[in-house]
């Protein structure tokens, strides 16, 4: 087995190649940056396929067939309920927790009433029946909190609503429109999966050590809770706020970078020309805004972009639009990024499927900067 030499150090680990994938490809400097789901390019699946298809293609390995779809759809309706102690327990949660604290621990809570919780961590099949019943309760669990939170009773899943269009129901109590169920499902499908991001990794981290899928992805929400990851989405519609006008993009953005200030929404790990998803959301907000006839934000998102692409050279990253997205639909900015987990679990899971299907453990190096050879004195004798 080959190892790094110990002199072989890579801050926040950029650019190492730490294990083998079949689900997402990216390129990130070449052009526009590029990704496709499992072959699939997301320019061709955005819109095209709703995110059920693409969760399918996520866990099985390609597009559903239409009865495939069916009997999924099916399986996913059937798992949509939450069990009755985790609407209890989302009661009893403090006022004034991050929804993302509160859907870490619904996540924890629903693998004690997995039916399979006991089945041994590496049974595939098991594994992707847990993932699906997974993709459908976090979603209940996210609109149920959120109408706890807001003093409001939880609203049962509905038969014969897709993914999408379930949330924003049992999210507002009505049926969305058919428009605003497509711009949802479309930022789902964008956000269902994303290679080896920190959370992804944050998650293969834990299934390698032959840990639970459910264990996972408690590991990838509270690692997706950060603002320099999923919290952008949330962070990037205080940017818009407090920038305000279009006129005043420019100044905001050179004084927040002459403070050293990250500007949320903007920059990436992997791409450096463009994060492909950004320029699919970006056009759907602006058909979404023509469409509720109020174009206001992406007027002030506009010389924000421009702004910080000609003062940085930085792109907007997938969080940038989102957040414009879901204020059209009418969502409560704390819930952005636990919307973000709830379409993000679709990869989650399929990383730790495969992580579980070819173990190994993941356990790097540290080098040590620490004090060499210090001698341990007497209690007595410290200062
Ligand atoms: C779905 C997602 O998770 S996408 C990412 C969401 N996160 C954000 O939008 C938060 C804002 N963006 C960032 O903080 C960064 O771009 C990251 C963390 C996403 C990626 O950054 P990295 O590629 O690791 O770059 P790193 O953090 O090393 O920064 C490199 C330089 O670019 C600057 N930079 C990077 N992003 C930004 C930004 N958004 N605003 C201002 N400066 C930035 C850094 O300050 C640093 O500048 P310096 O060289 O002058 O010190
Ligand atoms: O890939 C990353 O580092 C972050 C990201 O864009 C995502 O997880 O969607």
């Amino acid at each position: 087995m080959s190892s790094a030499s110990e002199d072989t150090y890579f801050p926040g680990l950029e650019g190492v190649i730490s294990n083998e994938t079949a689900i997402a490809d990216m390129q990130g400097t070449e052009g526009q940056g590029g990704l496709a789901f499992r072959g699939y390019a997301i320019e061709d699946l955005a819109g095209k396929v709703s995110y059920e298809e693409a969760a399918f293609l996520l866990l099985h390995g390609d597009l559903p067939s239409k009865a495939q779809l069916e009997e999924f759809g099916g399986r996913l309706s059937s798992a949509r309920a939450i069990p009755d102690p985790l609407v209890t327990l989302l009661k009893a949660v403090p006022e004034g927790v991050h929804p993302m604290d509160t859907l870490r621990t619904a996540v924890s809570v629903l693998a004690h009433y997995d039916p399979e919780v006991n089945a041994p961590v590496q049974d595939h099949a098991a594994n992707v029946r847990k993932a699906e019943r997974l993709i459908a309760q976090m979603a209940t669990a996210v609109a149920a909190a959120a109408r706890v939170a807001r003093g409001q009773e939880p609203i049962a899943p509905k038969a014969g609503l897709g993914h999408a269009a379930n949330f924003l129901a049992m999210l507002n109590g009505a049926d969305p429109t058919e428009a605003q169920a497509e711009a949802f499902d479309l930022s789902l499908t964008l956000y269902a999966e994303h290679e080896l991001n920190a959370s992804t990794f944050a998650a293969r981290v834990t299934a390698s050590t032959l840990s639970d899928i459910h264990s996972a992805i408690v590991s990838a929400v509270g690692t997706l809770k950060g603002s320099l990851h999923g919290g952008a989405n949330e962070k990037s519609w205080e940017v818009l706020q407090q920038v305000g006008e279009p006129e005043k993009a420019e100044r905001w953005i050179q004084d927040a970078l002459a403070r050293k200030e990250r500007i949320m929404g903007f920059g990436h790990r992997v791409y450096k020309t463009g994060d492909p998803r950004a320029v699919i959301l970006k056009r759907h907000c602006q058909r979404v805004a023509a469409e509720i006839g109020d174009d206001r934000w992406e007027r002030i998102a506009e010389p924000i972009e421009r702004a910080v692409t000609g003062q940085k050279n930085l792109p907007p990253n997938v969080d940038w639009p989102s957040a414009r997205l879901y204020h059209y639909l009418g969502i409560e900015v704390p819930i952005y990024t636990p919307i973000f987990a709830m379409a993000r679990v679709a990869g989650w899971a399929a990383h730790v499927i495969e992580q579980l299907d070819n173990n190994r453990l993941m356990r790097p190096r540290a080098r040590y900067v620490g004090t060499p050879n210090r001698a341990v004195r007497p209690i007595a004798d410290r200062g």
